[in-house]
C-alpha cells in the first residue's frame, strides 16, 4: 500500500458555497474543474447507476435532476420506480435489465452495492457490468469494500479495454440527498478527471489517492474511528444516566467542547429516546470494522480499540438490530448491562 503518495498528494476541493468549488491542493494531475466542461453538469453521455438503496437512490436523484441522461438498475426492481418517475431509464427497453445491459448502454457506470459479496456479483458475476463494458467506458464503484475486492472488480474491468475508478464516499443519508459528500477516489486518473462533474453534483469534495486500494482503505480507516467513536459515545450516555446525569446534558456538553462531532449532536437526543431512524445501517457499519480489521491484520497493526467496537456491533445484529441505525449499538450495552446484573 503505498500509503505516502495519497499522503503527499491529496487533490482535494473544498465548497465555497453549494455550486462553487475552491482548488485547493493540487498534485501534478491537470487542474481543470467541472466548469471548464461542456454542457449541462459538464459530463457529456450516458450514466448508468446500479444500486439504489439508502445512499444509490438520492445519487442517482440528484444526477437526473442536474439533468444527467441516468439508466438505472436495482436488484430490487420496484426501488427503481421513483428515479423512473423523475425521467431515469431501463436499459434496455425490450428486454430484462441486467448490470450488463446498463453497463453497454452507458458511457460510465456508477456501481453502490452493499458489501464487497454484491460489489463483486454485480460488477464480474453472470450478466454482470463487466459483460457490457469496452474501451472508452468507465466504471466507478462508490460502494465500501475491501481493497482486495476493489482490485479484482478493477482487474475484471480493465481486462475490457475499460477504465476503473474506486470512489467510496464519507457522509451518510442526509448529505447524499443533499449533494455533500465526500469521494475518495483511486484508480484510472483520466476517468477521475472525466467524471469530477459528476462527483461534484454529489459530492462536496473529492480526494484522489494514487492505485486502487488506496480509496478502500482511506474509508476503512475513517468509519473505524467512527464506528469506536459512537461505542465510545454510547458508553457515556449510558453511563452518565447510571450516575444519575441527565445523558441529554452530557449530548450539550460535549457539543460545546473539543470532542464535538456532527454525529454526536445529530444522533445523541435520539439515542436518548431509544430511536434509531437508519442513515447508516448497523450491519454495514460492522461489516466496515471488519474490513478495517482484516486491513490492519494485512500490516500486522493492532487496532484493539476497534476489535472490541466490531465485538459490540455483532452483538447487537445477534439482537436483530442489523437493519436500524448504527447508533442502536447501545442497545448492546444495555443488554450486556442487564445481563451482568443477573
Ligand atoms: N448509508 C450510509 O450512511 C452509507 C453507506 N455507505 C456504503 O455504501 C454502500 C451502500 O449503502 P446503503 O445504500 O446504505 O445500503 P442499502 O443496504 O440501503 O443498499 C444496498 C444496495 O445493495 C444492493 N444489493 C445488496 N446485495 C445485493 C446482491 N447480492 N446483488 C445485487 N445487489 C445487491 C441492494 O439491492 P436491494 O435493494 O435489492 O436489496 C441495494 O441496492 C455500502 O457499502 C455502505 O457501507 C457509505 C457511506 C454512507
Ligand atoms: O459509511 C458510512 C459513513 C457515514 C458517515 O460518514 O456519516
Amino acid at each position: 500500500m503505498a500509503a505516502a503518495s495519497f499522503l503527499l498528494s491529496p487533490r482535494v476541493t473544498l465548497p465555497l458555497r453549494r455550486g462553487s468549488r475552491l482548488l485547493v491542493s493540487c498534485s501534478a494531475t491537470s487542474s481543470s474543474s467541472s466548469s471548464d466542461a461542456a454542457g449541462g453538469v459538464g459530463f457529456q453521455g450516458r450514466v448508468g447507476f446500479l444500486g439504489l438503496g439508502i445512499m444509490g437512490a438520492p445519487m442517482a436523484s440528484n444526477l437526473m435532476k442536474a439533468g444527467c441522461d441516468i439508466t438505472v438498475w436495482n436488484r430490487t426492481k420496484s426501488k427503481c420506480d421513483p428515479l423512473l418517475s423523475l425521467g431515469a431509464k431501463m436499459a434496455p427497453y425490450r428486454f430484462e435489465s441486467s448490470p450488463a445491459r446498463v453497463a453497454s448502454s452507458c458511457d460510465v457506470t456508477f456501481a453502490m452495492l452493499a458489501d464487497p459479496e454484491s460489489a463483486f456479483e454485480v460488477a464480474c458475476g453472470a450478466n454482470g457490468a463487466a459483460e457490457g463494458m469496452a474501451a472508452g467506458k468507465g466504471y466507478v464503484d462508490v460502494s465500501t469494500v475491501d481493497d482486495a475486492t476493489s482490485k479484482l472488480i478493477g482487474k475484471r474491468i480493465t481486462s475490457t479495454g475499460a477504465s476503473f475508478l474506486e470512489a467510496p464516499v464519507s457522509g451518510s443519508k442526509k448529505p447524499a440527498e443533499d449533494g455533500l459528500l465526500i469521494f475518495l477516489t483511486a484508480g484510472d486518473e483520466s476517468l477521475y478527471k472525466r467524471v469530477a462533474p459528476l462527483l461534484d453534483v454529489m459530492g462536496k469534495s473529492r480526494f484522489y489517492l494514487g492505485d486502487v486500494g488506496n480509496g478502500a482503505a482511506m474509508k476503512l480507516v475513517v468509519n473505524m474511528v467512527m464506528g469506536s467513536m459512537m461505542v465510545s459515545f454510547a458508553e457515556g450516555l449510558l453511563l452518565s444516566e447510571k450516575v444519575g446525569l441527565d445523558p441529554n446534558t452530557v449530548v450539550e456538553v460535549i457539543s460545546q467542547g473539543a470532542i464535538n462531532a456532527p454525529m454526536f449532536s445529530l444522533k445523541g437526543p435520539s439515542m436518548v429516546k431509544a430511536a434509531y431512524p437508519t442513515a447508516f445501517p448497523l450491519k454495514h457499519q460492522q461489516k466496515d470494522l471488519r474490513l478495517a480489521l482484516a486491513l490492519a491484520e494485512s500490516v500486522s497493526q493492532p487496532i484493539p480499540t476497534a476489535a472490541a467496537a466490531n465485538e459490540l456491533y455483532k452483538v447487537a445484529k445477534s439482537l436483530g438490530l442489523a437493519d436500524q441505525d448504527f447508533s442502536a449499538v447501545i442497545e448492546a450495552l444495555k443488554a450486556e448491562m442487564q445481563s451482568s446484573q443477573h
